[in-house]
């Protein structure tokens, strides 16, 4: 989803909305009953089972290879994959297969724990103020807001001393120390693509890298798409744009779902082990001046198998600007961003999301 706390962090939805959005989908689920009306897609242009037409493939990036002296092809395929993809599935990421399986693990017993044992975590506090970090659903803002078919965890990572641990699960006991290493591992796979993204774009290296100080934010999303009886009706997440600068996602070792946008048709992201899949947001595409792109992307829903996502969104500190970099703007190249403060930038982006529409768009000239 669009990823990012909003500002301010906590908010009484009003009557009528909470009923729409405190139930948990996968309590919808086991009840066996239709999908509400609130889940069901009404508009037209998005049509859910449009089966991917394509042979595009989603690029592969070994990226070991690229910050070798020997890695020009690899360089070449990293910078077509961000121009016209905005996202890739990077192999030889450095972080080992058996933590990410212990990642993925973890997270699973998590979402199969009773529900009064996730409660403890919930985001919603009295069954109305809503709080953006912890377990629950969407929050509702709107009466003709369609909601998607998956719970979630959602966890501020870094800065550290800003953590939220009342609402950092103790069970299973491991997930807190797991979570603290895969955001610090997620720090360094992060750190490497930004500096092969200013090499390829012949700048100094560490220009997209230092704009991530120590007061940068990374969010943790454990997303938990439940089986659904009307997948062709419900998405499990909708049409989207990340509204973080980098996201980078460990998915699910066999169940695929999620598609990219890619030339106007849906491209399946396969099923790949011990892969980490990185997505430009939108601030990287506004930092780069609109060199690289931000991806519009979706989950589909499932009505054989539940699937598992752990999504680490990375974004400026929220007090700083948001704009392309003066070094990638020429008069062959002019602006083509507004200057934002991240903070607001994240506040639209959550009112924009419950409204189906697309915050960048707001922010071109
Ligand atoms: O679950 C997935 O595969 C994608 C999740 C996603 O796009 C998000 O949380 O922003
Ligand atoms: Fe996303």
């Amino acid at each position: 989803m669009f990823g990012l706390r909003p500002y301010p962090n906590s908010i009484v939805m009003e009557e009528g909305k909470k009923e729409m959005g405190s139930r948990l989908v996968q309590e919808l689920a086991m009840s066996g009953r239709d999908a509400p009306t609130s889940y069901i897609q009404r508009d037209p242009l998005r049509q859910i089972n449009s089966p991917p037409h394509t042979s595009a493939q989603v690029p592969v990036i070994d990226l070991n290879r690229l910050s070798q002296s020997d890695g020009a092809d690899e360089s070449v395929k990293f910078r077509d994959a961000l121009q016209s993809w905005g996202l890739f599935l990077a192999v030889n990421h450095g972080i080992p297969s058996s933590f990410l399986d212990e990642v993925l693990n973890l997270s699973t017993e998590f979402f199969h724990l009773p529900l009064e044992e996730k409660q403890k975590f919930a985001n919603l506090v009295d069954g109305k103020e809503f709080k953006l970090e912890g377990y629950g659903n969407d929050i509702v803002l709107r009466d003709d807001q369609t909601l998607d078919w998956n719970d979630r965890l959602y966890l501020l990572v870094q800065p550290e001393d800003q953590r939220n641990l009342d609402v950092w699960p103790t069970n299973p006991v491991s997930f807190r120390d797991v979570l603290h290493t895969f955001g610090k591992n997620t720090q360094t796979v992060r750190a490497q693509i930004l500096r092969a993204m200013a090499k390829v774009l012949e700048l100094k290296e560490d220009c997209f890298v230092k704009q991530f100080d120590e007061k940068a934010n990374m969010y943790a999303r454990f997303n938990y798409y439940p089986l659904c009886k009307r997948p062709d009706l419900v998405f499990g997440l909708k049409p989207h744009a990340d509204a973080s600068a980098m996201t980078i996602l460990l998915l699910d070792k066999e169940v695929a779902g999620l598609q990219v946008r890619k030339n106007a048709e849906w491209v399946d992201v396969p099923v790949f082990p011990d892969s980490l899949l990185v997505v430009i947001g939108d601030g990287i595409e506004i930092m780069s001046n609109g060199i690289f792109k931000s991806p519009i992307h979706r989950v589909v829903a499932n009505s054989e198998k539940e699937r598992l996502s752990v999504v680490m969104f990375s974004a400026l500190d929220p007090e700083k600007n948001l704009e392309p970099l003066d070094e990638l703007i020429d008069e062959t190249r002019p602006r083509m961003y507004k200057t934002v403060k991240t903070k607001d930038y994240l506040a639209d982006h959550f009112k924009h999301f419950a409204e189906g529409k697309r915050t960048l768009d707001f922010y071109k000239i």
